[in-house]
């Protein structure tokens, strides 16, 4: 099947609908992707982020085409570009992909490979389009130059250059920082992001750093295992996750097993007040690292004595170690503190802060 299978009414932009992938045979092989719906809107920017195997780059392939879609239905701007046993070839979808070791043509010049693949268009559009996306990505002066002559910020350019050269309706974006080192990925982050916003193209980008799929992301996609588990802006992430595993993915927490008695759940850091949850219900509590508070002994009646194991300054931040009735929980504390091992101090959770999920 070479042309576009049928317009489809519901899909403004990229809208998968219950996507489940397998690799190997249905009895012994592995379920990449379970079930998995997402739309992504115009202009748009959604990460997913995610463990290693979890089907994050699975789900890429079978929207660039380079994976046949089994179950569920694949559209890009109102267009199926697959559903199971049909699909639209890869250079026929509207979708530009670029990977995380770039895959530059060591051969062709940085224009070269801007302009690589665009067979179908007159040579002086394409012509336009490479010096158009040269100067969108600095580039201009570097045309002739060869991908193994520039910087790894430099080459990354190229590729989303390339992956933005034929106009596509969707970027797609495959751990596209990895290959750079820690610097380096930062700015260059902030750059990319600036020029896919501006682009207004709808992009979908696959990273297992919380931070960068935070940082971003209009959307972040938390998968698990296959499955979507939460889809949520980054501030509704970190304030309200969907459950225990979303939460320690975007930070460090406590966590402490408890019981519902009263309307309350005492913990070892203090009571949190739990109106609406039955008596007898078993319950995880889990308090952030930066919301414990330190203070010396005895200031506060609601919080609990503590001993410092040890502690490390991490620049920004002092994490410290803690022993609290002989279980090891954890403080960050803004800038410097000075605290020894062994030395006594009380804790506070900000019990408003606190998180309560059901018991696994
Ligand atoms: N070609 C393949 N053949 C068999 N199994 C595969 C294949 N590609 C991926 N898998 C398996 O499918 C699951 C999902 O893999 P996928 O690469 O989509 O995960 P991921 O979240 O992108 O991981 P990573 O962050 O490590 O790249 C994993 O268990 C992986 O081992």
């Amino acid at each position: 099947m070479t042309e576009a299978l049928s317009p489809s009414a519901l899909s403004p932009s990229v809208v998968l609908s219950g996507i489940t992938h397998l690799y190997g045979r249905a009895d012994s092989g592995v379920t990449a992707v379970d079930g998995v719906s997402l739309s992504v809107a115009p202009r748009e920017v959604v990460c997913i982020v995610g463990p290693s195997g979890c089907g994050k780059s699975t789900l890429l392939r079978l929207i660039s085409g380079l994976e046949a879609v089994q179950k569920g239905e694949i559209a890009v701007d109102g267009q199926v570009l697959a559903t199971a046993g049909r699909s639209l070839p890869p250079e026929k979808r509207p979708v530009g992909m670029m990977f995380q070791d770039f895959a530059l043509f060591p051969h062709l010049t940085v224009a070269g490979n801007i302009g690589f693949g665009q067979t179908d268009r007159p040579r002086a559009e394409r012509r336009r389009r490479v010096d158009e996306l040269l100067e969108t990505m600095a580039l201009t002066r570097y045309a002739d130059a060869y991908p193994h002559t520039l910087s790894g910020g430099q080459q990354q350019r190229v590729a989303l250059a390339r992956a933005m050269a034929r106009d596509p309706k969707v970027l797609l974006l495959d751990e596209p920082f990895s290959a750079l080192d820690e610097q380096l990925r930062r700015s260059v982050r902030e750059e990319v992001v600036r020029i896919i916003r501006a682009s207004g193209i709808a992009t979908v980008v696959v990273t297992h750093d919380p931070e960068e799929a935070m940082e971003m992301g209009n959307r972040v996609v938390v998968m698990e295992a296959g499955r979507i588990v939460q889809a949520d802006t980054p501030v509704t992430l970190y304030q309200r996750p969907a459950n225990s595993f979303v939460a320690r993915l975007f930070g460090e927490v406590n966590r402490f097993e408890a019981t519902v008695r009263d309307g309350q759940i005492v913990t070892p850091l203090g009571r949190i007040m739990a109106p609406g949850l039955p008596g007898g219900t078993k319950v995880e509590v889990a308090c952030r690292v930066e919301d414990l508070e330190l203070l010396p002994p005895g200031t506060r009646p609601d919080a609990v004595p503590v001993r410092v194991r040890h502690s490390s300054f991490l620049g920004p931040a002092t994490r410290v170690c803690l022993d609290l009735a002989g279980s090891e929980i954890h403080a960050r504390l803004p800038g410097h503190v000075d605290v020894r091992a062994g030395e006594e101090l009380s804790a506070a959770m900000a019990a408003e802060r606190a998180m309560v999920f059901p018991a696994e």
